[in-house]
């Protein structure tokens, strides 16, 4: 069996619904197929607006009018010669059950709402996506994801159960495979102790294909995406980048820890812990080889460049001349583990901790109020990590990247450098 993951670029409009349908036609015998789906275009940044519109008392209502609007136009396109499709109540539905949601109470947190609302991009998606499969007479059953991957109730960040969900995946979807396409959610699982939703990571729909195709023995995992396959650097950014036809798990899972967004990072381990091939393609032009990524010799000479923005710098000075020392860097660790506080790049020096994190104010303040009695805590913001793997001389001229607003942190080793400048 195969696993297909289909991203929201992929289902942005009622064009490339059609395209995605065409794919699963064509390079699948419509059997023994598992498609996960995210949410169609920016449906999860418009469901986080809607939230935090709501959070702030301000007008939600709208913002979800238009996003019902977006997909009806997308439904109506598709359905134009069956009006009379239940996509249609089925839409209809799941967005009264996600106004019925936002309503005001003391009992849930901001992250837990934030999980039963946002599942309802990939919950609308999946809908839509499983009709068409089925109005264009492929045989399709739509499943529910929370049903057969569970994870922990650590809001946004759900930890999967690997036990329970490799059982009950490998006991009840074989049979279901047999004779028809699944369509399933990626980025959401269920809750262990409750009938809640779970998200798993923003961007976690990869992650759900490699749990899906881990679990299921899956002869390869396929991602499609608007690249040819994995590039030496993000295109958007960089030109004349080069496209990877193989690639080691270890490279891959390397460059997705340094900030390469084409693939989850979680997404690598299942399947190379099983030697499953992990393909990524390009929905735009299917035909095309992609990227292989499996058990092939390291890439030791090939010079990637890698970007993550939205960084902070913080801090951590001792307040009472001692030098920051083992016993104090274990604590900080232990907190930063415990609020699941991202380290990309650490630097101590005699009085000073510095790490480069993910910007996240709230976090940040959680870490003030932990340390501020031995630490001066400071962050400074708007950063971007930089990270060049097997750099030659003068390889930020040849690849344009410019320091002029200042670089604050810088790192190098025989095969990688990293900086932290401004932007
Ligand atoms: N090394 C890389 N190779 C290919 N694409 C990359 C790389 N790094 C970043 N990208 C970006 O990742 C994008 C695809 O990821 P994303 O937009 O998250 O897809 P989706 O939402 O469909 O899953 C590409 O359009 C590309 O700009
Ligand atoms: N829709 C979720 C999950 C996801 O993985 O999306 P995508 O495959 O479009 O990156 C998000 O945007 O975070």
């Amino acid at each position: 069996m195969k696993v297909f993951k289909f991203g929201g670029a992929s289902v942005k409009d009622a064009d490339a619904v059609r395209n995605v349908v065409s794919i699963i036609n064509n390079f699948s015998e419509r059997k023994q197929v598992m498609v996960v789906v995210s949410a169609m275009g920016k449906t999860t940044n418009k469901l986080e607006d809607i939230l935090s519109s709501f959070l702030k008392d301000e007008d939600f209502v709208s913002l979800i009018e238009d996003l019902k609007a977006f997909h009806f136009d997308i439904i109506t396109k598709l359905f134009q010669e069956d009006p009379k499709n239940d996509i249609f109540k089925q839409v209809d539905n799941l967005f009264f059950l996600l106004e019925k949601k936002l309503e005001k109470s003391d009992d849930v947190s901001e992250n837990e709402l934030y999980d039963q609302i946002i599942c309802f991009g990939e919950l609308i998606s999946t809908h839509i996506i499983a009709a068409y499969l089925n109005h264009a007479n492929i045989p399709t059953q739509w499943i529910d994801a929370r049903h057969y991957i569970l994870a922990s109730e650590d809001w946004k960040e759900g930890i999967i159960n690997w036990d329970w969900t490799e059982q009950t995946i490998r006991t009840e979807l074989p049979n279901m495979l047999e004779n028809q396409v699944l369509v399933t959610q990626g980025f959401i699982g269920g809750s262990m102790s409750s009938n809640k939703t779970v998200t798993l990571g923003r961007e976690g729909s990869d992650f759900s294909a490699a749990i899906f195709g881990a679990c299921l023995d899956a002869d390869h995992v396929t991602i499609w995406k608007d690249v040819p396959g994995i590039l030496n650097a993000d295109p958007r950014r960089i030109r004349n980048t080069i496209l990877f036809n193989e690639l080691s798990y270890k490279y891959a899972a390397e460059l997705t820890y340094y900030g390469a967004s084409v693939i989850h990072p979680k997404t690598i381990r299942p399947l190379a812990i099983k030697n499953i091939p992990l393909l990524v393609k390009s929905f735009i032009k299917p035909e095309q080889q992609g990227t292989r990524i499996g058990n092939f010799p390291t890439e030791e000479d090939v010079t990637s460049i890698i970007f993550k923005s939205k960084q902070s710098l913080i801090t951590f000075e001792e307040k009472d001349f001692l030098n920051v020392n083992r016993a104090n860097i274990a604590i900080i660790f232990k907190e930063l583990a415990r609020y699941h506080i991202e380290v990309n790049l650490t630097k101590n020096s005699a009085h000073k901790l510095t790490i480069c994190t993910n910007t996240n104010k709230s976090k940040f303040r959680k870490l003030v109020q932990l340390f501020d009695k031995h630490f001066h805590i400071e962050s400074i913001d708007n950063l971007e990590l930089v990270t060049i793997k097997n750099p030659f001389h003068d390889v930020l001229t040849a690849y344009d990247i410019n320091l002029d607003k200042g670089v604050l942190l810088e790192q190098k080793t025989d095969t990688t450098y990293q900086l932290v400048r401004r932007v």
